[in-house]
């Protein structure tokens, strides 16, 4: 049987290296453009039946090619059609100025479109190629169109969202539907771009899966099928050192939670054993709280190398409620020096903030593999000089990963999965629901499981971020990270 494949998303810049090697295999540019406006076409006809008028904006590039086509075929469906353009349509060049000469009704300048009560917009005006901020017309448009409240229809991408980074550029519309052809592209699952896309249709314009495939760089949505084959299948076989061991270190007497809730996420996300490691001043109160979960006494960084002397101790999470950052420095050394695998989080983020190349270092030739999981906040601390570049969160998160040749998980409510060899994914399916104290230490746990159970660490972060994401789809409205830890599964 095979695999689904992962949703790959195409960059604007890998989108058009699609479309000149399609051309280059004899793919014609112009067929192309035709199915793209024509998919819009029929993408707007079945969803507004009821509009009493099209209003086209076109755009100078093939974003408006597509315009021009979609609003000639909607008027060889009998549609009352207007077309708007930016710019001279004069100056279109190659398939774009074929697709204007294809349209047989007028051209007027964007300035002159007034929103009226019926009209649906089709915004054709900038897609893959947005360069810049959008100029004052098209914002001034944007604003007259979002005013009025008229429906938008996006072709590709709405005009001010930045195709590869999802950023805002000046303005954009806000539409209820974006058709866009071959994959997604990262603008439409990454923030704010994602919240401005309204429901997004991918449509087929005939490019070959093996042309997309040679062109793509490793960016998925994630999901299931970029982790699937990576689960340790269950067996009558199976003990509870099979499944790993995890040790998750606890904070002073007063913050005690934030590990509990890791550890305990760990347990019910198939880690075999889950011991807190546990300061002597808080082995009381921990032990007030726990059942499944083991205790242990560690308050030097020699106690954490006499517990590693047990192998079968594979993998180690740091950082939730812990408070001491030297310590944690010299804890994550202790790890990355044994070879075990390490979750960073939280306060063992901090303890490395501005020094990422320590963390490298550590984890230079370790058998060990590291996954962060910073917020933004623990992010710009941890990499300053990556926080402060004007990339997408993709990029950064990319540079990162090679920064400290581990895994880095960018978390918010498009959290990015990055590795060090290239590879990333975007989770789009977090419910805001998850923005609640404790919500990153039950992160913390599963993905510390699923390293547990022998997953590589791109997998195990993928793995993680989704389970954590289905566990709070399950848990429901009023959720709390106790309620999380209760809904958590295995990969
Ligand atoms: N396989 C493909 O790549 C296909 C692409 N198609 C369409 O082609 C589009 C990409 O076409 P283009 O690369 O021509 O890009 P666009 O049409 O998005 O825009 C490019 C033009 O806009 C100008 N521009 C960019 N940012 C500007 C700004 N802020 N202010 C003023 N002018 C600005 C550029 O100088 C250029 O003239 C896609 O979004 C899609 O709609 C479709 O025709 C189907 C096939
Ligand atoms: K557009």
């Amino acid at each position: 049987m095979m695999l689904p494949r992962p949703e790959i998303l195409l960059t604007p810049t890998e989108m058009s290296r699609v479309d000149a090697a399609a051309i280059a295999s004899e793919i014609s540019g112009q067929a192309l453009m035709l199915r793209a406006g024509e998919a819009v076409a029929a993408c707007v006809l079945r969803h507004y039946p009821a509009a009493l008028r099209f209003a086209v904006l076109c755009g100078p590039g093939n974003n408006g090619g597509d315009g021009y086509v979609a609003a000639e075929a909607l008027v060889r469906c009998g549609a009352n059609v207007r077309v708007f353009a930016l710019g001279d349509p004069e100056r279109l060049r190659g398939d774009a100025r074929i697709a204007r000469a294809g349209w047989s009704g007028r051209v007027e300048a964007l300035e002159a479109y007034m929103p009226q009560a019926g009209d649906v917009v089709i915004d054709a005006v900038f897609g893959a190629g947005l360069a810049r901020d959008v100029p004052d017309l098209v914002q001034q448009a944007i604003a007259d169109v979002t005013a009025a409240a008229i429906p938008v229809i996006a072709v590709d991408l709405p005009s001010g969202i930045d195709g590869a980074s999802g950023k805002l550029r000046g303005a954009a519309f806000r539409a209820e539907r974006s058709v866009t052809f071959v994959t997604r592209k990262p603008g439409h699952v990454l923030l704010p771009g994602r919240d401005h896309c309204g429901t997004v249709e991918v449509f087929d314009i005939g490019i070959p899966h093996r042309i997309v495939a040679a062109e793509a760089a490793g960016l998925w949505v994630n999901g299931p099928a970029l982790f699937q084959s990576f689960r340790r299948p269950r067996s009558a076989e199976d003990h509870k050192y099979r499944r790993g061991h995890l040790t998750v270190f606890s904070g002073p007497a007063i913050s005690t939670g934030a590990a509990r809730l890791s550890a305990g996420a760990a347990l019910k996300a198939g880690a075999g054993l889950v011991t807190l490691a546990s300061p002597s001043d808080s082995l009381a109160v921990n032990a007030a709280h726990l059942t499944a979960v083991m205790q242990t006494a560690m308050d030097t960084v020699a106690d954490v190398e006499s517990w590693l002397i047990d192998q079968r101790r594979n993998t180690f999470a740091l950082g939730p409620g812990f408070g001491d950052r030297d310590k944690a420095r010299s804890y994550a050394v202790a790890i990355a020096r044994s070879g075990r695998n390490l979750v960073l989080d939280a306060d063992g983020i901090s303890a490395f903030s501005g020094d990422a190349s320590a963390l490298r270092e550590a984890f230079e030739g370790s058998a060990g593999q590291l996954v962060t999981t910073p917020h933004e906040g623990e992010f710009t601390r941890l990499f300053p000089d990556i926080a402060r570049g004007d990339g997408g969160k993709v990029e950064k998160a990319l540079a990162a990963a090679r920064a400290i040749s581990g895994i880095v998980v960018c978390k918010g409510a498009d959290t990015v999965i990055a590795c060090p060899d290239g590879r990333a994914a975007i989770e789009e399916h977090a419910p805001a629901t998850l923005a609640t104290a404790g919500s990153g230490d039950v992160l913390a746990g599963i993905i510390a499981a699923n390293l547990a159970n022998g997953m590589p660490a791109f997998e195990a972060a993928c793995a993680g971020v989704h389970q954590h994401g289905q566990a709070a789809t399950r848990a429901g409205e009023g959720l709390t990270a106790e309620d999380l830890v209760s809904h958590v599964l295995p990969a």
